[in-house]
């Protein structure tokens, strides 16, 4: 691969890890498998939704960390891979305390090992279809406040956690705030997932013509509990193809992400320029695009 200054090509990878009731172990394999993947060449690496612990609601407490207050060796030893390797992280989520309230959390790590970006989750799941699967994250988790959208090496990242990829709102928010890709670490289920989990991502990927690149645990088939995992992470681009896939086993899968395919797609299916923002419209969307030339719209900005 050739880069002329700016590098428009980067490789992505999404660990897809095991995840137990062993915070340690976890923790441990999660670097294992990030340092692999840098050893790859991936300049980011998505983890997925809660990967220090399981999705277990009634122990998540148990697990949470204080990343504020400094105390998260997930978080820390993300902080130093991604130093060591200089690479990008989105570093999945894990429980977070803080102020006497637990979130769900996805911090977003720069080369430098530093935290760029912190994303609670927004839309907490909600689920009861009876004698398949009832769960209601908001019994645990406090939902986040802020839309998260950050400038990295590999371009700008949208972020969103596992449920909130059916809120196409927000997806049109990053679209429109100029993301590049919208990583959404999750942890589907088999209730949803089958008929739902590919659909969504490449819904957002082509409704609004950028990445989609999503991360989720793999599947336990023997977990006690009736929360299994789905799996099945992939990379998907602006045009809805499918650039990298895991199935449901604990796998790395490396996709390469070329960002001057958003532009060349934005061109040959100008959806933007055909929006009928006089007939129907969101507002948060409307006002960042009022703010932009037509060159603008169709030109997506490259990052430095
Ligand atoms: N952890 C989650 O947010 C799961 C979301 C999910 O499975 C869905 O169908 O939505």
């Amino acid at each position: 691969m050739v880069c002329s200054l700016v590098c428009d090509q980067h490789k992505v990878a999404l660990c897809q890890l095991a995840v137990t009731p062993d915070k340690d172990g976890n923790i441990a394999r999660a670097r294992a498998r990030v340092e692999a993947a840098a050893d790859a060449g991936a300049k980011l690496v998505v983890l997925p939704e809660i990967w220090s612990c399981s999705y277990a609601m009634e122990t998540l407490a148990s697990y949470a960390e204080d990343i504020d207050g400094g105390e998260s060796p997930s978080i820390s030893m993300l902080s130093e891979v991604a130093a060591a390797k200089k690479i990008t992280i989105v570093g999945g989520s894990i429980p977070e305390k803080a102020s006497g309230k637990m979130f769900n959390t996805c911090c977003v790590i720069g080369p430098d090992g530093k935290i760029l970006a912190k994303h609670r989750k927004l839309h907490l799941f909600e689920i009861d279809i009876p004698g398949d699967i009832t769960l209601k994250e908001s019994d645990t988790f406090t939902g986040g406040q802020e839309t998260t959208i950050v400038d990295t090496d590999v371009g700008r990242i949208g972020i969103g956690i596992c449920h909130d990829i059916r809120f196409p709102e927000l997806a049109m928010l990053y679209r429109s705030k100029g993301a590049h890709l919208i990583c959404y670490p999750s942890a589907f289920n088999m209730s949803t997932g089958e008929l739902l989990w590919d659909l969504m991502q490449k819904s957002r990927a082509v409704d609004n013509q950028l990445f989609v690149a999503t991360c989720s645990p793999a599947r336990d088939p023997n977990v006690n509990s009736d929360y299994m995992i789905w799996g099945h992470s992939s990379l998907i681009g602006p045009f809805g193809e499918v650039l990298a896939a895991a199935g449901h086993e604990e796998a790395t899968v490396i996709g390469e992400m070329d960002l001057t395919t958003i532009q060349s797609t934005r061109e040959n299916l100008p959806l933007e320029m055909q929006r009928r923002g006089d007939l129907y419209r969101l507002i948060d969307v409307l006002v960042n695009d009022s703010m932009k030339s037509r060159s603008d719209k169709l030109c997506l900005k490259m990052p430095a």
